[in-house]
């Protein structure tokens, strides 16, 4: 895949949202340069409709030319073509996916220490996902609140590898997200949950366009 902007990367499932489509369409509007379906958790979607769902939002994302990347589920990401695979620690290996997916689609991985972003470049990662910056609301195991210290370290050790930050980043904390170093930043609720996720995208926008340093 050739260089994708991840200076907006919207993360969402179906559990982020009562209108999951609409806040898509609206995140796509708001101007949001990447997208990562994950239908995670007890209620998650599963199979045929999870498929369906997967399928709807690459729609939109394809019509508003965003990549498409599933969350873990490498065989739903084949099956349906989508631009890549974000995995985690705890999930299937980086290089098993890169494997089985190929050159030129999108492996995104989230570390939490050097070493993992070593060996997630070993894999063949095309970004990592570092954090949690500051407290989340999105994810009920999520590590200790990170601050942005890795993000500086990585992107000092490894200037080119494409780094996102995560966790509980809003419009007016994504400043030092960038300042340290970071690509983009990965937002969950501050778009899912906003009372209209459009003007939310593009504030978020708005403010990556801001600091995002050129490189
Ligand atoms: C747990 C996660 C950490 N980082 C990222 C991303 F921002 F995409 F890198 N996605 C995740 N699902």
């Amino acid at each position: 895949m050739k260089n994708v902007d991840y200076k907006l990367y919207f993360i969402m499932g179906s559990i982020n949202a009562t209108d999951p489509l609409s806040v898509l369409e609206d995140a796509l509007k708001g101007g949001i340069t990447c997208f990562q379906f994950r239908e995670k958790g007890p209620n998650a979607l599963a199979r045929t409709e999870k498929k369906a769902f997967a399928q709807s939002c690459q729609r939109l994302c394809k019509q508003y030319g965003v990549p498409f990347i599933v969350n873990d589920d490498v065989d739903l990401s084949i099956e349906i073509g989508a631009d890549g695979v974000h995995v985690g620690q705890d999930d299937t290996d980086a290089a098993f996916v890169r494997e089985k997916i190929g050159a030129d689609k999108i492996v995104g991985v989230s570390v939490h220490s050097v070493d993992e972003a070593k060996a997630a470049i070993a894999a063949g990662a095309n970004y990592v996902g570092i954090g949690p910056v500051y407290e989340t609301v999105s994810k009920d195991d999520a590590k200790p609140v990170a601050g942005t210290v890795l993000i500086e370290k990585v992107s000092t050790l490894f200037p080119e590898l494409p780094i996102v930050g995560i966790g509980g980043i809003t419009a007016t904390n994504a400043e030092p997200v960038f300042k340290a170093g970071a690509h983009g930043i990965s937002i969950i609720s501050s778009i899912a949950s906003a009372e209209n996720p459009e003007i939310a995208a593009k504030q978020l926008k708005h403010t990556a366009n801001q600091w995002a340093v050129k490189r």
